[in-house]
């Protein structure tokens, strides 16, 4: 059943993409689930199941820890241990990240038809940069693109379209002509605040809830049918 694909609109004008690392291109649940279990485990603490922890996927690594101390803590007691997590979540990142993430069906071909197609690319995730970077590596993904800005490059990020305008400006492309591809309603946020056309992919982790309730223009099955559903004319 993908006849959304069928009902969406073509969007034309469009010379730019910015496309959503985790839930998006990669599948990374495993790794972040491991992680914060082994960050919990050094706090004493019991683990949290897959789906709880997919739950807090998408406004970053500090949100992340926060939210699986949370279930213990309250937001005073989290704030007085937050330090500590974030540096064990820190170390057991380190040694995880990219053990078990894979790309979701589609996403090379997807990447590889919108280069075809002469759009420029970048990679805004809210994943820090020390993460994010080693991880595209892993996985083959760095190369295409020209840009990848983190959840700590700039003082803020998604849902605030920081990121996305600076890629604008970067690319000298007006907003409009540049279309956020991600998961979440993060992804969508930012996206509209900057201006910029979005597509949601329906398969990643938006905090539990479901893709179409969030502001769109268009859920596409794949990063491939993102590519045609793309239109530089
Ligand atoms: O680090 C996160 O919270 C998720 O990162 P994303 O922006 O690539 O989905
Ligand atoms: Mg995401």
């Amino acid at each position: 059943m993908s006849s959304s694909v069928v009902e969406n609109q073509v969007l034309h004008g469009i010379r730019g993409v910015i496309v959503d690392l985790d839930g998006t291109m990669l599948h990374t649940a495993q790794d972040l689930h491991i992680t914060i279990n082994r960050m919990r485990a050094d706090l004493g603490l019991g683990p949290l199941t897959l789906e709880t922890a997919i739950s807090f996927v998408g406004k970053g690594a500090e949100n992340l820890v926060r939210k699986s101390i949370g279930v213990d803590f309250s937001a005073s007691e989290v704030e007085l241990r937050f330090k500590e997590a974030l540096a064990l979540f820190e170390k057991h990142y380190f040694d995880v990240n990219g053990e078990f993430a894979t790309a979701y069906p589609g996403v090379h071909e997807g990447l590889q038809a919108m280069r075809d197609q002469g759009l420029r690319m970048a990679c805004v995730t809210n994943k820090p940069m020390a993460f994010t970077l080693p991880l595209m590596e892993k996985t083959g993904l760095r190369d295409y693109f020209e840009i990848v800005y983190g959840g700590d490059s700039f003082e803020k990020k998604k849902p605030d379209p920081m990121q996305l305008l600076q890629v604008c400006k970067d690319f000298g492309l007006h907003p409009s002509q540049v279309v956020a591809i991600g998961d979440s309603i993060n992804d969508s946020q930012a996206a509209r605040a900057a201006g910029c056309k979005v597509l949601n992919v329906p398969y990643g982790y938006n905090h539990g809830q479901a893709i179409q309730d969030v502001d769109s223009d268009g859920i596409v099955s794949t990063l491939l049918d993102a590519a045609h559903l793309i239109s530089p004319t």
